[in-house]
């Protein structure tokens, strides 16, 4: 037991804490193991096998292919709730499809046809991979340049280099709402208001973001945006990802993969291409109704929390980490590698270490699933709707323990395995 604080005052903290129930409405099985990795894939809710298994007998099973007109519009309907819930959006401006890869595609193709005569995009040298080599490839497609904006490794992109760098060629910014590697939040009222001056569209990730904090999409002044639904909006692994296009921007906007969804009057199935003249222009083809399906159980948990509410419990849960990684930790070598004001941060915290690889292992050993992200980061990933300040504590405990034992030493540093 540590004295300067114990473990008792985590304990009252989940005393106090008003999302405290929700934990319940997750399968959690194993009550040894401290889930720290809900920015890579939520944990499961509790009600989803038992509504999935009776979409698959009933739905699938009894009404076959009778089922159709119900579950036509679910991309729809899931993305209404979505931006009602989390994404700040209006009713028809969001919708859930395909990955998150593919949408970043067919929303950066559309914005960058949409701006002809230029031929810049930028994107954060740091952004996630998928998001880099997306736009690696549509620049080589279409003969552009793509400038990556140096941005701190632990601070995330600074508002200044941005606008240094938004000169008249700029297309489009693709940039993470929340960084993935330390978590930076960016002020995306403030960024969308730099582009646009400059004439420039920006398509935000939101990956990082929804479900951890309230987006306010509409407010902010977004155009487009994109992001995954299996991390803080436990939709399961490979979960359907949503695309959100600002309701003024759909009747101009065209997506470069012309699939039959994305057709107007689908069913007339007429000869040639003519894009839907809404939102459903944005689909391509059949969505996975079984995956897309869970987000509903998930998406109830989330409303009834509320998600004000949960980025206020996010933000306590980061400070815990951190005050207790700057006293139990910083005498074994690690440094925060991610901002310190809980206001710049989204729902995860980066801890730097030179042995960040085997402590990840060493910790997952140990019963508390993190993860590792190269070089050398120790990424923590607290989830309001179930993660406990307990957990918090008892996970830092822990990690203290491997470090001041050498626990990590005994683990392979080889990144295979790595997830
Ligand atoms: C910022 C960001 N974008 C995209 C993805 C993934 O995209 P996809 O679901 O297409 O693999 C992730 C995580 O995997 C991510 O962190
Ligand atoms: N989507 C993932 C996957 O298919 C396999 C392993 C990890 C993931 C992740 O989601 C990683 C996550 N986006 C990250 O921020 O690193």
């Amino acid at each position: 037991m540590r004295d300067d604080f114990p473990r008792y005052l985590a304990k009252e903290l989940d005393a106090a804490d008003p999302l405290a129930e929700l934990r319940d409405r997750f399968v959690i099985n194993d009550d040894n193991l401290i889930y720290l990795d809900g920015n890579s894939l939520g944990r499961l809710p509790a009600a989803t096998p038992e509504f999935l298994s009776r979409l698959v007998r009933d739905g699938w099973g009894s009404d076959l292919v009778r089922s159709w007109p119900t579950w036509i519009d679910w991309g729809r309907r899931l993305g209404d709730r979505l931006a009602a819930h989390a994404l700040g959006a209006r009713p028809g401006e969001v919708v859930v499809s395909d990955s998150t890869s593919v949408n970043l595609y067919k929303l950066a193709g559309a914005a960058l046809d949409a701006n002809p005569g230029r031929s810049t995009i930028l994107v954060d040298a740091e952004d996630f991979p998928t998001d880099r080599y997306i736009l690696q490839g549509l620049a080589r497609q279409r003969g552009l340049t793509l400038r990556t904006l140096p941005s701190d490794l632990d601070q995330g992109l600074q508002l200044d280099t941005l606008r240094a760098a938004l000169d008249g060629d700029v297309a489009l910014v693709v940039l993470s709402a929340v960084s993935y590697r330390c978590g930076a939040l960016l002020d995306l009222a403030a960024i969308n208001a730099l582009a646009r001056q400059a004439g420039a569209y920006v398509l935000w990730d939101l990956s990082h973001a929804a479900g951890a904090v309230p987006v306010r999409l509409t407010d902010s002044g977004a155009d487009l945006a994109v992001g995954c639904t299996y991390k803080y909006l436990n939709g399961g692994p490979g979960a359907p990802a949503f695309l959100y296009v600002r309701r003024e921007l759909q009747a101009t906007l065209r997506q470069p993969i012309w699939g039959w969804f994305g057709q107007r009057d689908q069913f007339q199935m007429p000869a040639d291409y003519e894009p839907a003249p809404d939102l459903d222009r944005f689909l391509v083809g059949t969505p996975p109704i079984l995956s897309m399906a869970a987000l509903d159980p998930a998406l109830d948990v989330l409303a009834e929390a509320g998600i004000d509410q949960v980025r206020q419990k996010g933000q306590r849960l980061g400070e815990l980490i951190v005050e207790l990684a700057d006293a139990w930790l910083t005498p074994y070598g690690f440094e925060l590698a991610s901002p310190r004001d809980p206001r710049r941060r989204g729902s995860h915290v980066s801890l730097r270490h030179p042995e960040a690889l085997r402590i990840s292992r060493a910790l997952t050993e140990a019963g508390v699933v993190g993860d590792y992200r190269v070089p050398d980061r120790l990424r923590l990933g607290p989830a309001p709707l179930y993660t406990r300040f307990v957990d918090v504590w008892d996970a830092l405990d822990r990690l203290r323990d491997i470090a001041e034992r050498r626990v990590h030493e005994r683990m392979p540093a080889d990144l295979s395995r790595v997830t």
